[in-house]
């Protein structure tokens, strides 16, 4: 049965990328998967200082809101980077909290679905029907984690045969 997840509080709910789970890389520390992704948005461009604003931003809520805010430009390049970084986020975040990594394992073959209301790219939309990514990067993770694949090279979910696009 489809696991259908997003709000931190509820089943899985730690499959969020608001979860409290904090991780360290690049020489620093993310409180959240989500404070390490809206923060590169700002990553290789002029406006560096405001992505380390984001990275210590109080709450994922409010990292998400300033990464969102439109006060900067992102990086030029983001729609062609941000599965990478969100995968790199994935990976450290399930990495560093063992016992994330044994449930993300425990899902086995189901389906997994963020489960937004209101975003069709990372989650499935209002409709259901959206593009599902951050499901899809998480299935992907856990068939890497079973295949005892190497995590930093990601490879774009089309080109992996488990997770291909419909
Ligand atoms: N879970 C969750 C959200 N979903 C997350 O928002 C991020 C996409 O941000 P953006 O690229 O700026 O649209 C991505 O991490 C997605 O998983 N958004 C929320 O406002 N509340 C929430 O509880």
């Amino acid at each position: 049965m489809t696991i259908y997840f997003y709000r931190v509080k509820d089943a899985y709910g730690s499959f969020s990328n608001f979860s409290p789970h904090g991780f360290t890389l690049e020489g620093y520390y993310w409180p959240t998967a989500e404070h390490y992704y809206q923060a590169h948005k700002f990553f290789g461009t002029p406006y560096e200082a405001f992505g380390h604003a984001i990275r210590i931003a109080p709450t994922p809520e409010a990292a998400a809101q300033l990464g969102r805010s439109g006060r900067y430009p992102v990086h030029p390049q983001w729609d062609q980077l941000k599965q990478a970084v969100m995968w790199r986020a994935l990976v450290a975040k399930f990495t560093t909290h063992a016992e994330l990594r044994e449930l993300l394992l425990a899902t086995v073959d189901e389906e997994l679905v963020e489960d937004s209301p209101v975003d069709s790219y990372w989650g499935c939309g209002g409709d259901r029907q959206g593009s599902n990514y951050l499901g899809r990067l998480l299935m992907h993770l856990r068939h890497c984690l079973r295949q005892g694949a190497d995590l930093h090279a990601f490879t774009p979910l089309q080109d992996c045969p488990f997770c291909q696009m419909p």
